[in-house]
């Protein structure tokens, strides 16, 4: 039987923003009741039909790797960002700052191979736009808790400008506390599997497809960390 071929992507967020309830939903298909916090990285793999439906339809690996967001890890959780093919962007949306660090995030995952000696002192005029056409990776954000907010659909709409639209990427709210949140044929999971077809399609399917790293850097990085450095 032909290997099945993989992409990965990474969750990123603050801590406590509902990262590995969200891998776990849409994993294992079922919320997790009491998820402790994530030490490292937290890695869980789904398959996905990529194109379901059409000629073009096969089947992928998604490796999902959740990052632990404690901002006390942030120098060495650097060496799991190596390859990125997508990014999924999470906030809590009970915690408007929660929203605002996911541009702190682009730039700790735009600075991913000079460990933590980051290129910026601070990511507050970092430009999500300069992430998007100088990376082309493919982003989804998504907001969680949506059981404990009212009226968010009213209030999102109010904001100018949130991180997916200056992105350009779909956004999702959801409770991940629920398995209906993801549900077959659901708005929500129609954008989820449509992000996951953008992951494949930009790492396996573009004429332009993505690398993760020049070469120069590729070496750079294995050179720095062989025991992490994962060449797919
Ligand atoms: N009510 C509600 N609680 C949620 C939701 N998502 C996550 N939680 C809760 O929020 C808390 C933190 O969730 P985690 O999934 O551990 O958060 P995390 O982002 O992985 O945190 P770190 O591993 O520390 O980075 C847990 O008590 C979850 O049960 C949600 O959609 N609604
Ligand atoms: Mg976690």
């Amino acid at each position: 039987m032909a290997a099945i071929d993989k992409v990965r992507i990474i969750v990123v967020g603050d801590s406590g923003v509902g990262k590995s309830s969200l891998t776990h939903l849409i994993c294992q298909h079922q919320p997790i009741s009491n998820p402790s916090w994530t030490i490292g990285c937290s890695v869980d793999v789904k398959l996905h039909e990529y194109k379901e439906g059409t000629p073009y339809q096969k089947t992928y690996f998604i490796e999902l790797w959740d990052i632990g967001g404690s901002h006390s890890h942030r120098n060495t959780r650097s060496v799991f960002y190596n390859p990125t093919h997508g990014i999924i962007l999470v906030h809590d949306l009970t915690n408007r700052k929660s929203q605002q660090n996911l541009q702190k995030w682009l730039g700790e995952i735009l600075n991913r191979d000079s460990g933590c000696k980051s290129r910026y002192s601070s990511f507050d005029d970092f430009d999500p736009e300069q992430f998007v056409g100088s990376t082309q990776i493919p982003i989804l954000v998504i907001g969680t808790k949506l059981d404990l907010v009212e009226q968010v659909r009213c209030h999102s709409q109010q904001r100018s400008s949130t991180i997916a639209e200056e992105c350009g990427a779909d956004e999702i709210f959801l409770d991940c506390q629920q398995i209906r949140s993801l549900a077959a044929g659901s708005s929500s999971a129609v954008k989820l599997s449509r992000f996951f077809d953008k992951v494949i399609e930009r790492r396996y399917h573009s004429r332009d497809r993505i690398s993760p790293f020049s070469d120069k850097r590729r070496s750079a990085v294995a050179s720095l960390s062989p025991k992490f450095y994962h060449a797919d």
